[in-house]
């Protein structure tokens, strides 16, 4: 249907009478209206909902449907609701007109009419109609604007307790319009009593002497809802004399909940529900104030959880969030209502005890917070010990602002830490000395590169393989002046803290890359190099471009490259940082994971990164020759980093029994003071220039081949033995003991045992089967006399033993034995397997 405005209005006439019809064109089209014709009631439905007429003229008397009947229809219909339908009834029909006005007329004329005059009544009708509809328009828009923005208006009238109120009031309160008054009253009823005096007053105050007012009050709705509304209101006035009072009324609640949550979000840990930082801030300064006061002291206790890494990382996120959830439960148990426990992220927790009345207090509930920390976690299926270190300041001892009070506590929780964990410090003054120390530090740090002050050192890495150095690490130095050289332990923290290490890290990636590529030109052409990346750099850098800039600019093949990462950069940012692994791959360099180990990396979650060396951290190679767990861990590693096909590096390596360890478990390569300090510049280049390099026999596939353990009580066999064989260059392990026996084979690469058959402790035979449990791969002889021959033969069926060497033997008979014996061990070793002690 049309609705658009026309130029010339249109008229329906609906008569059944054609000179009727007849007489209204002609009266009408003359004044510039366009006359359209129905004859019957149907027909003039039908005609409206085609030509959407601007008026009707509707006779009421028709056969058929009569023009009652047609009118209420039109009026039901689209469009119909608002149009101005004349209705023509016979001369003093006062029953007709009155239906008509029943059916939603909305005027009447009466027939014989003055046909001229019919122009003027109906543009009057339409000017009404206009004025009427725009009226209609206008409401509509309130209503609806009313409706969305939450607002409702009322006026009242002096003297009349009844006023308006607009649909969104009724709709605000949940009143029924045609139920409830429309008065002050009926909306002071729904006012909470609590809220009613400061309403009531402020409507005084506006009705008596026109005080304008704007408050915030409640209202309960008859569901029993609460809402809060703004009321803003004000006095119309003439010449002192009030006319009216008006306002608005607006239903602020989502508006309400929303700031609060916002507010709420603001300031709480959405983990925890605790305070964060900003309300901790908030709080540190009441308590501060409250003690100063007072004359009191106040406690700041800085407080994470020992490991929680391990927790996260080995058990999952979930049981991580979980853990910290349970720790905010329980360190809230640990204190009174008064306190303040928040937490500033990860697993650091703050704790302030306000209103102290002796310092000493807060060490007693220090040492209540790791007390409480003895009893069991229960997440889900697991069951976690963990423990708390605590550091504690003291208002105003430590210090007399918030920010320092968590310095001084933070600096007392390193104590803790040093001190073991699992305790609580308090700080003391040293400490402070430390915090300046730091200032320091961050001063120079900031210098030291313009001022050429860093350095990298070089370590050499060395093929277990070969015994050849095919790489570097470049460790970085801080040349100090002044104080001398510093270790990147003390200064790379704070570079990272600072955001200093960005700058930092981009140098050592580009003297690093030079240093390597002048190497290469010097005729060390497949040395590589590796370097440091640390998390902040993959972070706040887009790593992959810049390793593409400053290979293109070194002219360095990015095969010669290998970037460190440790487990915590992997574990900041998984997916992005996966997807930069990848693309660094792409351009074609190599990624190693640096001090694997430390972190708490699992086999599955490693898979997802593209690594292709592993170095296992220092901390396990110390303890491969002294620990069981220590030497199992790595072993573990080793093969583990084998099935992935990555390569194995142990750091830190630094005795004759660490390699030897490494070599029978077959590491790839090794680093540390064992072959090499990292070294300045003109040291490494000495190191190159002279070729330095591990022995063969200190190399695993070299030296599993020519070393001899001898077993024997007798030392004149022992001396003996030792002759012969060392006359041949073979590298020889003697013991008169059993269990010795056993201890040298966890640290040599041995290939060939020779066991007397007659021991004391227990028969030959029987370390010959242990050794065949453990080291599959080493061929077993058993020196005997013809006294134990059924024993020997039985093993040697059993296959315990491979061969059998007579007493007194016979020297080139047993030389030729151990050439054949070393041959079948190279066999065995490549057909034996690591065995992995964790599958
Ligand atoms: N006890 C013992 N230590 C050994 C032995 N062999 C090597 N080391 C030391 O172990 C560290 C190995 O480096 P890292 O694990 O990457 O650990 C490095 C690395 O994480 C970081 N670092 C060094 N240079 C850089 C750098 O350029 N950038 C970044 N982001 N970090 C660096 O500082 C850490 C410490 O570096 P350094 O003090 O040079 O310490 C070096 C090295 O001197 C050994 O046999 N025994």
């Amino acid at each position: 249907m049309n609705a658009t405005p026309k130029e010339n209005k249109t008229v329906l006439i609906v008569d059944d009478d054609a000179m009727t019809r007849v007489l209204v064109v002609e009266a009408l089209e003359p004044e510039g209206f366009v006359v359209e014709e129905a004859d019957s009631g149907a027909r003039g439905i039908e005609m409206f909902q085609q030509i959407c007429p601007d008026i009707i003229l509707l006779d009421v008397s028709m056969p058929g449907m009569d023009g009652f009947e047609c009118c209420r229809r039109i009026r039901s219909l689209p469009y119909g609701e608002r149009l101005p339908i004349v209705v023509l009834t016979g001369n003093d029909d006062d029953d007709s007109i009155t239906r008509a006005f029943e059916s939603g007329a909305t005027d009447f004329a009466s027939k014989p009419m003055r046909w001229k005059l019919l122009g003027h009544r109906v543009r009057y009708l339409l000017r009404a109609s206009e004025t009427l509809e725009s009226l209609a328009r206008s409401e509509a828009s309130l209503k609806y604007a009313q409706e969305l923005a939450h607002v409702g208006n009322w006026e009242y009238q002096p003297g009349n307790p009844d006023g308006y109120w607009s649909p969104e009031v009724y709709r605000i309160l949940g009143l029924d319009a045609k139920k409830s008054p429309s008065s002050f009253e009926s909306l002071m009823q729904r006012v909470p009593e609590d809220d009613q005096p400061q309403l009531l007053q402020s409507f005084i105050n506006l009705r008596t002497e026109g005080t304008s007012y704007q408050i915030e009050h409640r209202i309960t709705r008859p569901d029993g809802a609460e809402q809060i509304i703004f009321q803003q209101a004000e006095a119309v006035r003439e010449q002192g004399r009030t006319l009216a009072l008006r306002g608005t009324l607006q239903d602020i609640t989502e508006r309400k909940k929303n700031e609060a949550k916002i507010e709420y979000l603001v300031n709480h840990d959405a983990l925890t529900d605790l305070p964060n930082r900003n309300l901790l801030s908030v709080r540190m300064s009441q308590a501060i104030e409250q003690a100063h006061r007072g004359g009191q002291h106040m406690a700041v206790m800085v407080l994470d959880l020992d490991r929680f890494k391990f927790v996260n990382d080995s058990f999952g996120h979930h049981i991580g969030d979980s853990l910290l959830k349970a720790v905010a439960a329980r360190l809230k148990a640990a204190v009174r209502d008064g306190d303040t426990v928040a937490r500033l992220g990860g697993d650091e927790f703050v704790v302030i005890l306000p209103g102290l009345t002796a310092p000493e207090n807060a060490m007693i509930v220090a040492a209540k917070i790791v007390t409480s920390f003895n009893e069991m976690f229960a997440l889900g299926d697991h069951e976690l010990h963990v423990t708390t270190s605590v550091g504690v300041s003291i208002y105003p001892e430590d210090g007399i602002n918030g920010d320092t009070l968590l310095k001084t506590a933070d600096a007392a929780l390193y104590a803790a830490k040093d001190k073991g964990r699992n305790c609580a410090h308090c700080y003391t003054a040293e400490m402070g000395v430390q915090i300046e120390e730091q200032a320091d530090l961050e001063k120079g740090l900031h210098q030291a590169l313009l001022r050429k002050e860093l350095e990298l050192h070089y370590q050499p890495k060395v093929s277990l393989k070969s015994g050849q150095v095919y790489g570097v690490e470049a460790l970085i130095r801080w040349r100090r002046p002044g104080i001398g050289l510093i270790p990147p332990d003390s200064f790379i923290p704070l570079a990272e803290e600072t955001g200093l290490i960005i700058p930092i890290g981009e140098w050592v990636l580009r003297n690093a890359c030079a240093q390597v590529k002048a190497w290469h030109i010097a005729g060390y052409k497949d040395l590589t190099i590796a370097v440091n990346v640390s998390a902040l750099q993959f972070r706040q850098q887009n790593i992959p471009e810049l390793v593409r800039n400053v290979l293109a600019d070194s002219k360095l093949e990015p095969k010669y490259l290998e970037l460190e990462l440790t487990e915590s950069v992997l574990m900041q940012d998984p997916e992005t940082i996966a997807l930069a692994m990848r693309e660094l791959k792409e351009i074609g360099v190599r990624l190693s994971l640096d001090d694997f180990g430390t972190g708490y990396s699992s086999l599955s979650y490693l898979k997802q990164f593209p690594i292709d060396v592993v170095k296992i951290d220092q901390s396990f190679i110390r303890d491969v020759t002294s620990s069981i767990n220590g030497a199992s861990l790595t072993k573990s590693i080793i093969s583990m980093a084998e099935s992935l096909h990555m390569t194995t590096v142990a750091e830190g390596v630094e005795t004759e029994e660490q390699l030897g360890f490494l070599n029978i478990n077959r590491c790839d390569a090794i680093q540390g003071y064992y072959f090499s300090r990292p070294l300045p510049l003109n040291e490494m280049v000495k190191l190159l220039a002279e070729k330095t390099h591990l022995p063969s026999d200190r190399c695993h596939s070299e030296s599993a081949k020519r070393t001899v353990l001898l077993v024997d009580d007798d030392k004149k066999t022992l001396s003996a033995l030792k002759q012969l064989l060392g006359r041949e260059g073979y590298h020889i392990l003697s013991t008169t003991s059993q269990q010795e026996a056993l201890e040298l084979l966890t640290l040599h690469p041995v290939g060939v045992v020779i066991c007397d058959a007659g021991m004391p402790e227990i028969p030959g035979t029987e370390l010959l089967l242990q050794i065949k449990n453990l080291y599959p791969e080493i061929v077993r002889l058993m020196l005997s006399d013809y006294t134990e021959l059924q024993t020997v033969t039985d093993a040697i069926n059993e296959g315990t033993v491979h061969k059998f060497l007579s007493k007194p033997w016979d020297d080139d008979l047993l030389l030729a034995q151990l050439v054949e014996s070393f041959q079948q061990h190279e066999v065995n070793a490549q057909t034996t397997q690591t065995p992995d002690i964790r599958a």
